[in-house]
């Protein structure tokens, strides 16, 4: 048997598989989704098993064998290992990057260089040596450093030259001498946790005897005994010192007689250990509820697989939905995996599933360490849960038997990475589903465009190849009858020229004063994105600019600092103007810092939680925040993307978008559509419960259907002048983009390059006529530079039906040399979410 890996050879990445020896000692582990370290050249690496066969493509006898099997388990199920092939050939990556980016940060390999003392020496036959006249008598120092590292086995290089700090010399002429010879290993970032644990030896009644036995002048053992002896279970030695306050030596001298044992015990790290969590039971459904469950749960007892879209109102119910699909799930013994955006991973989300679940719930996000997200994920490996709810990734949970997938706020575009594989979480959930035979609920109040015209019967004539058609649910009303927010627009061009300078306009003003009177909450938003706070000379226009970038660099009153956000350069506040030396430079543009600011001079004694992304950077911090919030413990949540989605907070009967145009205004085909999303999403967060809710939209376009959609929580007219806007232009939904962008230091070679490309994609492009293929560019890109490396970009613009992959690939080929020789990046991004 022969073992086809995929390599992780960093320089040169390729789709090739190449084939490996089974050493008949590893017949029973090696699998397919195997880690297995590999001799490649003279280095060891990690790689993936991807298949097992029998038929190598070289002269068997030249093959070399695995040297090691990681895993007790495979971390990959031969689903991921075949998913990672579609994800390969879907977004243009290497798969050895589709299936990293499937199991957890700790298992991605670490190399290190050990050395060991070499065979020869530790067998002490020193004749070979001897013949080739290498045989050098060791110091006595040199004989300790053998020791030490034979003892070991292996020592890292570094750990070696620590310890021997001043024998550097010595250590080298051992290895140069071949006395100690040099290895590469391939270590874990992270190993289970384990915990010493105490076991009792015997029964109680037997404990009790053998306390009888102890001398009397052993007190504190008889102790632990009589202890043990009540509670006859294992336990952390730990949680035994501290409850009876006694040292380690004591337990110690029991283990010695043999009265108990101390064992080390692997342990999960468990973030929500502390937490308990209320169990909750079903709700009874409303009619509109129980009408949509009722078809899925028909779906997932068919157990084929299917697609649905459930447009639900904001406050609707579609969680309850969820949650009672995922027991019918688990009825049928089969597993679920919801997905939910990263930023709405919020323990209030977190507490409705394992308050129906319980602990066969795991909890999949980033903002867990290292550690504990390894081990949520040992969990679903071991087979302890059933259910992970996690961000985009959890969608590569290592389940054999996956029943129901859901993807909450399926619209979010969080959903797409932005590094590369550059996967759409949403695309990639319906491939696996597909895999398992496995049901799919697409989930919003807004749903995307792509997904809408997936519902269309147009849609499934013009995609015979492409994606499944998509069954439509709807849920139009809000639980128990409760109304949808009464929304007012505000024209801030008219409170200006009434004179209100404020960024609050004169209608929210006044019913933030209300709310605060009622002691009602209130939710403000400020969106961030081309929003941030710049520095302007008011005498010159000098606007302060990153040097590596081309992009204003955004103000930090907390550290008094100016700084760019795509590089991380920082520099000081300037008191006069660089170019003209002027002193009226300042800050413009309205942060969340400056509005809370506003809020505490404008309503005294006002207590506003801001969360963005200068609060939140801290583990925890997200969690403190919001529960100070439902606690009432501040009138005011204000932030940015971050407070509008998904929070059910009763208390809540006001919310305010200061300023919604931020987003429309970004060269963004997609600005309407998000701005309509953004713009439902955070005003349905007003008046979920028993209080009815109001919310004020604060714009300088009063006029754009966007807004007036959102306003009137008309989605289906906003679908439809949107789906007139994307078709005219021929955009997605109705055609699908892939955009390349190429990275240069120097202009001249990017714009060759750039145009030798788009040459190349059109001459192919013209090949596959008549089908529609449209190549834009190429032009510079919306941010024209990065970390000091202009940036060009052309589109590809096509219909679904076509396969485009070879070509873009081929095209990109033709730049081979470029990449090599002058280091050129060219990276591609197949349904690009962000445009810059
Ligand atoms: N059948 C039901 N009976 C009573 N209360 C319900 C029922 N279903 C849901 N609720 C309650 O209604 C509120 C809104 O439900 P939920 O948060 O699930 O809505 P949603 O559709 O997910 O909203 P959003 O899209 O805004 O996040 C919650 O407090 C929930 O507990
Ligand atoms: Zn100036
Ligand atoms: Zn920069």
């Amino acid at each position: 048997m022969y073992a086809k890996v995929i390599v992780d050879v960093p320089s040169k990445h390729t789709n090739r598989g190449f084939d490996y020896l089974i050493p008949e000692t590893m017949r029973e582990w090696v699998a397919i989704g195997s880690r297995v370290g590999v001799p490649f050249g003279p280095r060891k690496l990690q790689g993936f098993v991807v298949e097992l066969h029998d038929r190598p493509d070289f002269d068997p006898a030249k093959l070399k064998p695995i040297s090691e099997v990681m895993d007790l388990y495979p971390p990959l199920t031969p689903d991921l290992v075949e998913l990672a092939q579609w994800v390969s050939k879907t977004y243009l990556c290497h798969e050895i990057t589709a299936l990293q980016a499937m199991i957890p940060g700790a298992l991605k390999a670490k190399y290190e260089r050990h050395v060991k003392v070499s065979d020869i020496h530790t067998n002490g036959d020193y004749g070979n040596l001897l013949l080739q006249g290498q045989r050098t008598m060791l110091l006595p120092i040199q004989e300790e450093i053998a020791a030490f590292i034979r003892d070991k086995g292996s020592v890292e290089i570094g750990a070696l030259l620590e310890k021997y700090t001043d024998q550097g010399g010595l250590i080298k002429q051992m290895i140069t001498q071949g006395q100690l010879v040099e290895v590469q290993m391939i270590k874990d970032r992270m190993s289970a946790k384990k915990v010493l644990t105490v076991f009792p030896s015997g029964q109680p009644e037997q404990l009790r005897q053998w306390a009888e036995l102890l001398a009397a002048r052993s007190m504190k053992q008889k102790e632990v005994l009589l202890y043990l002896a009540e509670q006859p279970y294992p336990i952390k030695l730990t949680d035994l010192l501290n409850e009876l306050g006694i040292s380690a030596s004591t337990v110690k001298s029991l283990a010695d007689k043999d009265y108990l044992t101390i064992k080390e015990v692997e342990v999960f790290r468990d973030p929500y250990a502390e937490r308990n969590f209320p169990r909750t039971k079903p709700l009874t459904l409303t009619p509109e509820q129980s009408q949509v469950f009722n078809r899925i749960s028909e779906a997932v007892h068919e157990r084929n697989h299917q697609v649905f879209l459930l447009h639900g109102v904001t406050g609707s119910g579609k969680t309850e939905v969820y949650l009672q699909s995922i027991q019918t799930c688990l009825d049928q013994d089969r597993e679920a995996i919801v997905l939910v955006p990263e930023i709405s991973l919020t323990p209030q989300m977190v507490e409705r599933f394992k308050g129906r679940f319980g602990n066969q719930v795991a909890v999949l996000h980033s903002r867990l360490s290292q550690g504990e997200r390894y081990d949520e994920w040992r969990k679903i490996m071991l087979k302890q849960v059933s259910v992970v709810i996690g961000a985009r990734s959890a969608i590569f949970a290592p389940f054999t038997k996956i029943g129901l997938v859901i993807i909450d706020e399926e619209h979010e575009s969080s959903y797409k990475q932005e590094e590369s594989p550059k996967y759409h979480a949403r695309d990639v959930s319906i491939a696996r589903a597909k895999q398992h035979g496995a049901v799919v609920i697409l989930g919003s109040a807004t749903p995307s465009l792509e997904s809408m015209y997936g519902t269309l019967p147009e849609a499934a004539q013009d995609t015979p190849n492409g994606r499944a058609p998509i069954e439509l649910l709807t849920m139009k009303e809000r639980v128990e009858g409760r109304p949808l927010p009464k929304v007012h627009i505000v024209d801030m061009r008219e409170e200006l020229s009434k004179g209100n300078r404020s960024m609050f306009s004169r209608g929210l003003h006044k019913a933030i004063e209300d709310r605060l009177e009622k002691k009602e909450q209130i939710v403000l938003l400020l969106n961030r994105r081309g929003y941030a706070t710049f520095v302007m000379c008011r005498s010159c226009g000098f606007v302060a600019g990153c040097p590596h970038c081309d992009i204003s660099l955004t103000y930090h009153q907390s550290a008094r600092t100016l700084r760019c956000h795509y590089c991380g350069y920082t520099e000081r506040e300037a008191t006069t103007c660089p170019s003209c030396g002027s002193e009226h430079i300042r800050h413009f543009g309205t942060g969340t810092q400056r509005v809370e600011e506003e809020l505490g001079k404008l309503f005294p004694g006002i207590r506003v939680i801001r969360m963005d992304v200068d609060t939140t950077t801290e583990k925890g911090s997200h969690e403190k925040w919001l529960t100070l919030f439902r606690n009432q413990q501040a009138d005011v949540l204000l932030g940015t993307q971050m407070v509008a989605k998904g929070l059910d907070f009763p208390q809540v009967t006001l919310v305010g978008a200061l300023a919604a145009d931020t987003v429309l205004n970004l060269p963004d085909f997609r600005a309407a559509e998000r701005t309509f999303q953004l713009m439902t999403q955070v005003g349905g967060r007003a008046g979920r419960h028993e209080l009815p809710g109001e919310v004020f939209i604060q714009t300088y376009t009063p006029e754009h259907y966007s807004i007036i959609s959102a306003s009137n929580h008309d989605y289906k007219s906003f679908m439809e002048k949107e789906m007139t806007f994307r078709k005219f232009h021929d955009y997605p939904p109705f055609h699908r983009l892939i955009l390349i962008t190429l990275s240069h230091e120097q202009i001249p070679l990017l714009m060759r390059s750039a145009e030798t490309l788009a040459a190349k994609l059109k001459e192919l492009a013209k090949s596959m006529a008549p089908t529609p293929i449209d190549i834009l560019g190429p032009v510079a890109s919306p941010i024209s530079r990065i970390k000091d490396r202009y940036r060009f970009q052309c589109m590809v613009k096509y219909r679904e039906e076509v396969s485009i992959a070879g070509l873009v690939q081929q095209a990109a080929a033709t730049l081979g040399d470029v990449v090599k020789q002058h280091k050129l990046t060219i990276s591609i991004d197949v349904d690009p979410q962000v445009l810059m």
